[in-house]
């Protein structure tokens, strides 16, 4: 069975219909790349998948089920602009969230439980390459230690589903193609499902393993909030060959 199967689902904001007739299957370990034109409901499908919007119309199954209408473990997110917790360490903003779930009400957790998580906080801020950034603040970090920061924080709660919105669309080029290796790894190493929107096409041409584009198909000009985007290119990438051009005509999916 897929990990993720989409029928007909769509999502309307009020009067406006953002996206519609999307019908995909997904299977666990792909890596998907989302491009689209700016509005038209990239971060909407995300935050679907997420857990904190719901579907208005269609179905979205995780492992045959509806995805809960809530966050968990189970996915993890990571967003451009990343927020953290200013007075909290690296290590302490890892620790937290693992702490949170441990100790519901209080959100601390003392003594030996305490020792495991600081333990695997350690461990995975090392698989992110910050084990010597551990105890500095976060305005001590460069955009790209803050992103891997959020890479550390989002696995710690090891997600099967990694939801990446642009995260390294602010990042300077060569910070870039150094993120890129580690998500390759990561996305290895932890047997994740990715979804990326990204704003690069050759980014989503290089790092993912299968390409959606999202896009509008039916215009009504006089009713502009009517139809929907759509996934309108789904392409499967094969990293032994060059990366393929575009198909010429859009083919509905
Ligand atoms: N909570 C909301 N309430 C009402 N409308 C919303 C809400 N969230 C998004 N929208 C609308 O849905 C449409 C799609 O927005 P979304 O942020 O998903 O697009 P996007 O493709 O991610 O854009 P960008 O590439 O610029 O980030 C926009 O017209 C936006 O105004």
């Amino acid at each position: 069975m897929p990990l993720l199967q989409l029928k007909n689902l769509e999502k309307h904001y009020g009067e406006q219909v953002v996206l519609e007739r999307l019908n995909i299957d997904v299977e666990e370990g792909e890596f998907v790349a989302i491009v689209g034109a700016s509005g038209c409901g990239k971060t909407t499908f995300l935050n679907m998948l997420l857990g904190t919007e719901s579907p208005t119309k269609g179905q979205l199954l995780l492992d045959g089920e509806p995805i809960p209408d809530e966050p968990d473990a189970h996915r993890g997110v990571v967003f451009q602009r990343y927020s953290v917790f200013p007075h909290l360490t690296v290590l302490g903003n890892v620790m937290l969230a693992e702490e949170f779930s441990t100790a519901r009400w209080l959100g601390r957790v003392w003594g030996k439980k305490r020792q495991v998580i600081r333990q695997r906080a350690q461990a995975m801020l090392a698989q992110v390459g910050l084990e010597h950034a551990q105890n500095k603040y976060p305005h001590q970090l460069s955009g790209g230690m803050q992103q891997r920061l959020a890479l550390a924080q989002a696995l710690m709660k090891q997600p099967r589903i990694l939801l990446l919105d642009e995260p390294f669309g602010a990042l300077d080029p060569g910070i870039r193609s150094e993120m890129h290796q580690l998500i390759t790894r990561l996305w290895q190493q932890h047997n994740l499902t990715i979804f990326m929107i990204t704003h690069d096409l050759k980014e989503g041409f290089s790092l993912a393993s299968r390409l959606l584009v999202f896009d509008k198909l039916r215009h009504d000009p006089h009713a502009p909030q009517a139809w929907g985007a759509t996934i309108t290119y789904d392409l499967p990438l094969d990293h032994d060959q060059p990366a393929a051009g575009l198909p010429s005509e859009p083919q509905v999916a």
